[in-house]
């Protein structure tokens, strides 16, 4: 094809050669450069790949898209940007042949309930026949297709490249994580979503390759609005004025106030059998009754965001209350069968608003004692780890502290970092370094009525140590410490 085709909805200035050179893909990576490439430089967090502009000139590049001025060569094309994010996601829609166009789009942002929406939303739509794809943290699904994700919203080539696969494989939607990192790096700039989502807000991603500030973060959260024709936003939130300024769309909103257009009323905990869950009614521009077997009123929220978007595809009520009665998540408050005396769940809460509305909510259901055990990420917002801390001490009755992902800090520092926040007495909490160990105290010493949290890894299937990145599954070591203590089960 002909470089032109890619630059269509750009704004560019063409330094030296011509928009009809052929070209034969699209490139941001040096390594994957071909005959009739044309790169486009990216400066990102680690590497400014201007730096490998005669690296892909040697390998037969095309063309080079450039936001810097660099000495042009004979024989190449030179495209010069004002912003080569933007530029890649503008260029890759047009390599796909536009994809977004053809399937109905969905975006949900918000600091937490992401992917638990996404897959409630998935299961709703699906169970109506409505062929659905998903892209998020835990993985994208084409289809039976499963790809494991590195990040939570792709870069934006990737976005193209999997929406061109969904239209391929005749699915009618895709349901989406938009991370705020997306939105700053234009991963999911060059479309239009349908249908965008706001599901809460508070202080998180802010520190260095993140958010300068709170502002900021908002700020680019707030952009999705500006880029999809319905929007849909959580009314309960303190921060819905602030995502609201400045947007586009037609607005609709969900929550527990009054005044919203979708409302939750009568909220009720189930616990039913050691089964917890939530019932409410759902009233305003839907009228039913709903139950949701994940517990907690996060999922009152999540779900009712669900509800929100699936009524504008018309899903009957009937299939929606099928759908969410069944839905479960990996790593989303997921219960592991371990004895009958208590309970153990893995989830992903790693940031203080998440763990503080994930204990606040399981002390409603009255557990005996609740423990959690916890660590944070190394190379990750460092106030989370004082933050996290704090809100354990106040709300489990007994902490252990261990390691998350440890990255390339040390594994030690980060604890140390965490015990700031804990204001408990000694006998209160411990610190044990090693997650596995951490895990076999927790059961070792588990008491009848427990409710034992295992937060911050959900889906998770490695640990990062120095660098490392090393297999690790915490269901697989519940079985192992099973296996070398099998007292755990046999008092059960
Ligand atoms: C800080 C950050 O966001 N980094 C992301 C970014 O990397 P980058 O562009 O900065 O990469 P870089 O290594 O500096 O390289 C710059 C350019 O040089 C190119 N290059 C590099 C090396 C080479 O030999 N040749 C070459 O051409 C690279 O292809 C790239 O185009 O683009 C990469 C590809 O899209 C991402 O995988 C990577 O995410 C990293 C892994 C990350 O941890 N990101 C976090 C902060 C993040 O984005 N998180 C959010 C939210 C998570 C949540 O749900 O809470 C997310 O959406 O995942
Ligand atoms: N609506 C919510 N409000 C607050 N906390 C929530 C909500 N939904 C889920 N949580 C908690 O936050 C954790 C992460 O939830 P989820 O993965 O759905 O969010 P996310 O927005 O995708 O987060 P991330 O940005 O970390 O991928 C859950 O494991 C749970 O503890
Ligand atoms: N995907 C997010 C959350 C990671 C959760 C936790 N396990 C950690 O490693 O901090 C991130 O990379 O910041
Ligand atoms: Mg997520």
């Amino acid at each position: 094809m002909k470089l032109s085709k890619l630059l269509h909805e750009l704004d560019y200035e063409l330094l030296s050669g011509s928009e009809d050179v052929e070209i034969t893909s699209l490139v941001y990576d040096s390594r994957k450069v071909e005959k009739g490439s044309v790169f486009v430089c990216i400066s990102g967090s680690v590497r400014d790949a201007h730096d490998f502009i005669d690296e892909v000139i040697e390998k037969g590049a095309a063309a080079i898209v450039v936001e810097k001025d660099v000495p042009c060569k004979e024989g190449v094309t030179y495209i010069k940007t004002a912003n080569n994010r933007l530029a890649l996601a503008c260029m890759s829609a047009a390599y796909f042949d536009y994809p977004a166009r053809h399937i109905k789009t969905i975006g949900i942002t918000g600091t937490k309930g992401k992917t638990t929406t996404t897959y409630m939303v998935k299961s709703i739509l699906e169970l109506s026949g409505i062929k659905t794809g998903l892209i998020g943290t835990i993985e994208s699904i084409i289809g039976d297709c499963h790809i494991p994700s590195e990040n939570t919203t792709p870069e934006s080539y990737v976005v193209q490249e999997t929406f061109r696969k969904m239209v391929d494989a005749g699915l009618d939607a895709v349901v989406m994580e938009v991370s705020s990192q997306a939105m700053m790096l234009h991963r999911v700039s060059g479309f239009t979503f349908d249908y965008g989502v706001f599901t809460n807000l508070e202080e998180d991603h802010i520190g260095e390759n993140e958010h300068k500030d709170f502002a900021d973060y908002m700020h680019c959260k707030s952009l999705l609005f500006r880029q999809c024709r319905v929007g849909i936003f959580n009314g309960d939130s303190e921060y819905f004025s602030g995502i609201l300024e400045g947007h586009t769309c037609e607005v609709e909103t969900f929550g527990c106030a009054e005044t919203l257009d979708l409302r939750a009323e009568e909220i009720e905990l189930k616990n039913r059998h050691g089964e917890l869950g939530v019932k409410y009614h759902v009233r305003g521009l839907m009228n039913f009754d709903v139950e949701v077997n994940v517990p907690g009123k996060f999922s009152v929220y999540n779900s009712l965001t669900a509800i929100a978007i699936c009524r504008h595809f018309g899903v009957p009520t009937e299939q929606i209350q099928e759908a969410l009665k069944h839905v479960s998540v990996k790593g989303r408050i997921e219960l592991v069968p371990v004895s009958k005396k208590y309970t153990v769940m893995i989830d992903y809460a790693h940031n203080a608003m998440s763990l503080e509305s994930l204990l606040t909510t399981l002390r409603e259901y009255e557990p005996k004692r609740l423990v959690c055990l916890f660590g944070c990420g190394g190379n990750r917002s460092r106030s989370r780890r004082f933050e996290m801390g704090e809100v354990s001490s106040k709300l489990a009755d007994f902490t252990i502290v261990t390691s998350d992902n440890p990255r390339d800090e040390d594994p030690k520092a980060i604890m140390e970092d965490i015990l700031v926040g804990i204001k408990k007495a000694d006998g209160e909490y411990v610190t044990i370094e090693d997650r596995k160990e951490a895990i076999a105290y927790a059961l070792l010493n588990a008491k009848e009525g427990d409710i034992i949290v295992l937060a911050g890894k959900g889906h998770e299937d490695y640990q990062i140590i120095r660098g490392k990145k090393l297999h690790m599954d915490e269901r697989e070591l519940i079985q192992e410490i099973i296996k070398e203590h099998p007292e755990i089960v046999s008092e059960a």
